[in-house]
């Protein structure tokens, strides 16, 4: 039997600011795309990587061009994850359940356009040989299957930040947890699981959260590079080679860059305390 047989086809989207993209990114994928296989029932087919637009607003965010470019030259050397710039180009800050909702729709046209082609095929194969009619049909049915299921990956910080006043909608919430699902790396400073216990919301969809333990922990962070950059030290191995290079070449982050946004009130937090 193939290996990947009545595996469920799965693609994770990150969604975060990539303010710059850190070694640590890129290992979150590899972590989740190892669990999910390692649990036999899914087959991880691709990774999106999804910056933030600048209209998140977030103390430090420099421009959404320059960390998409970082963002598309840290996935050079990978074979299935991607950077796509949609939650980049939007003017305003785009809530996460709209990202996913966004990416979902794009796999099912990509699914209803594979289906076409694959119908395009049997009625071209069927002119030929009428006997090949039903194995054909089948095979149309299996092909609408396998649109993927998009899954939220992150690290424990963001789902803790889930229970932080007027950061997320409650239904948004229920929608990424009951209909999405989440992969959710462990990260220093969250606990993950203790969170799940503690929300009876994330508890009853807790079989559609799952934990990913990184055992060679290591605690790269964004901020800390950026904090690295400004002082001159040197962030070689911390970050893809070319996106070292490109914060080089284009002078990133400075103590100026870090007070962009020094005054305004994150884009979630404006959103929802008004209402
Ligand atoms: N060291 C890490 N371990 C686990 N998850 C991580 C780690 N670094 C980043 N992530 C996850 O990657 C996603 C994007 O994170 P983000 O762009 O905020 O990076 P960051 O390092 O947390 O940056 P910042 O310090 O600016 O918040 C988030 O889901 C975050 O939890
Ligand atoms: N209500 C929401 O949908 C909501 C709230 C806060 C952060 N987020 C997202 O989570 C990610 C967090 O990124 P940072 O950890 O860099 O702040 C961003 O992609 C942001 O858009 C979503
Ligand atoms: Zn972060």
């Amino acid at each position: 039997m193939e290996q990947n047989e009545g595996r469920t086809p799965v693609v994770l989207l990150a969604c975060g600011s990539f303010n710059p993209i850190t070694n640590m990114h890129l290992r979150m994928f590899e972590l989740a795309r190892d669990y999910l296989h390692e649990t036999g029932n899914y087959k991880v087919v691709k990774g999106i990587i999804s910056p933030v637009g600048d209209g998140y607003k977030k103390k430090g965010l420099i421009e959404a061009q320059h960390r998409v470019a970082m963002a598309t030259l840290a996935v050079e050397g990978s074979d299935w994850v991607e950077v796509d710039p949609w939650e980049s180009e939007q003017t305003e800050w785009v809530e996460t359940a709209k990202v996913l909702r966004h990416h979902h729709e794009e796999l099912l046209t990509v699914g209803q356009h594979k289906d076409e082609v694959d119908r395009a095929k049997v009625v071209k194969k069927r002119k030929r040989n009428t006997s090949q009619r039903d194995t054909s049909m089948q095979q149309i049915r299996c092909s609408s299957r396998d649109v993927p299921q998009l899954k939220l990956l992150c690290g424990a910080d963001v789902l803790e930040s889930f229970g932080v006043p007027n950061l997320w909608k409650q239904e948004d919430i229920a929608e990424i947890v009951g209909e999405f699902g989440v992969v959710c790396v462990t990260r220093a400073g969250s606990d993950a699981e203790s969170f799940v216990y503690q929300s009876d919301l994330l508890w009853e969809h807790r079989r559609h959260i799952h934990i990913v333990k990184e055992w060679i922990t290591n605690e790269i962070s964004a901020t800390k590079i950026r904090r690295a950059l400004r002082r001159g030290q040197s962030v070689r191995y911390l970050v893809p080679r070319p996106v070292g290079e490109y914060i080089q070449s284009h002078a990133l982050y400075s103590p100026q860059s870090e007070e962009k946004n020094a005054s305004v009130v994150l884009a979630p937090l404006q959103r929802y305390t008004k209402d």
